[in-house]
């Protein structure tokens, strides 16, 4: 067991184990941006910084087909930064929440050498919640969007190298309107922050220990990129056409990767969890 899971274990609550903790109507999500554990300073500017932030809080609601209403940001800032780079950092979070509905309702603030944002969004369901552990023997199972431009681009920033803006490690692309679209036909869903492979392992597990027939053998860079925050989801294949054409409809690729199966499934990446 990672420390991670060790640590999460020693709560009761039933409602952790997903993208978010679903109560009531609402959906309850954070999650943690650190300097030099997800962004260098050098990589991104602060706006940059803001944004992305915001955008893989939003990545949670969104992956548990809910609407973000609200958010509460927290932060860790060096005492050194000037009124233009707070400026700069808070346009970004407020622009970013703006774009998508999401009203800043609160937070914290409190100096430290390092950058830290913690981010929690309330968010309200679309309809049923889109949960990791039902997916079912002989659904399919597919992904959105393309994968491996987010470790592609990372591996670049570690090099030494620089991104455009437009990149996908700067600023994910998220796919809200196929989610809030076709939910109704999923059996299962989450983001993939960890990778395809690792976040696959999760559903399956979460689904009652089942496995995946693989359709076509997909490359580690692929499989094993994190931070790309497309969707992964599993639904029964009478559904397939449905979901098609809502990927159509919103201009959303899809891959079919296999089905859910009587198997194990093992993660085929470097573990790199606390
Ligand atoms: N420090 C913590 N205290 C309580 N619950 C936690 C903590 N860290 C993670 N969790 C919960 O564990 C589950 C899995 O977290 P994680 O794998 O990080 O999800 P995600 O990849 O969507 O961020 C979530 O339900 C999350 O809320
Ligand atoms: C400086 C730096 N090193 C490495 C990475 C790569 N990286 C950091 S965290 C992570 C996985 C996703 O982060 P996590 O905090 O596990 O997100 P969660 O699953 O909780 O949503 C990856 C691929 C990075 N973004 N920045
Ligand atoms: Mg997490």
């Amino acid at each position: 067991m990672s420390k991670e899971a060790f640590f999460i274990s020693h709560f009761g609550s039933k409602h952790i184990g997903d993208d978010g903790a679903v109560v009531g109507n609402y959906v309850y999500s954070k999650d943690l941006f650190c300097e030099d554990i997800h962004f260098k300073r050098a990589w991104m500017s602060l706006e940059q910084i803001a944004q992305k932030s915001m955008l893989v809080n939003l990545s949670d609601a969104i992956a548990m087909n809910a609407k973000p209403c609200y958010a509460l940001i927290g932060v860790v800032l060096p005492k050194q930064f000037s009124h233009a780079q707070l400026t700069e950092l808070a346009r970004g979070f407020e622009a970013m929440a703006k774009r998508y509905g999401v009203e800043i309702i609160g937070g914290d603030t409190t100096a430290g050498e390092k950058m830290m944002i913690s981010i929690t969004i309330v968010s309200t369901l679309q309809g049923k919640a889109l949960e990791r552990k039902n997916a079912k023997v002989g659904d399919l199972v597919a992904y959105t969007g393309k994968l491996g431009h987010s470790y592609k681009g990372l591996t670049r920033l570690l090099r030494g190298g620089s991104l455009s803006k437009k990149t996908r490690f700067i600023r994910p692309t998220l796919k809200a309107n196929f989610v809030y679209k076709s939910a109704k036909y999923l059996s299962s869903g989450m983001d993939i922050s960890d990778g395809l492979s690792k976040d696959l392992s999760r559903l399956l597990k979460e689904s009652g220990n089942v496995g995946l027939h693989v359709k076509k053998k997909l490359p580690k860079r692929l499989l094993c990129s994190g931070e790309e925050y497309e969707m992964l989801f599993s639904f029964n294949p009478r559904h397939k056409q449905g979901i098609l054409r809502i990927a159509q409809q919103t201009r959303t690729k899809i891959n079919i990767i296999g089905h859910v199966a009587r198997k194990r499934y093992r993660c085929v990446c470097k573990e790199h969890h606390f």
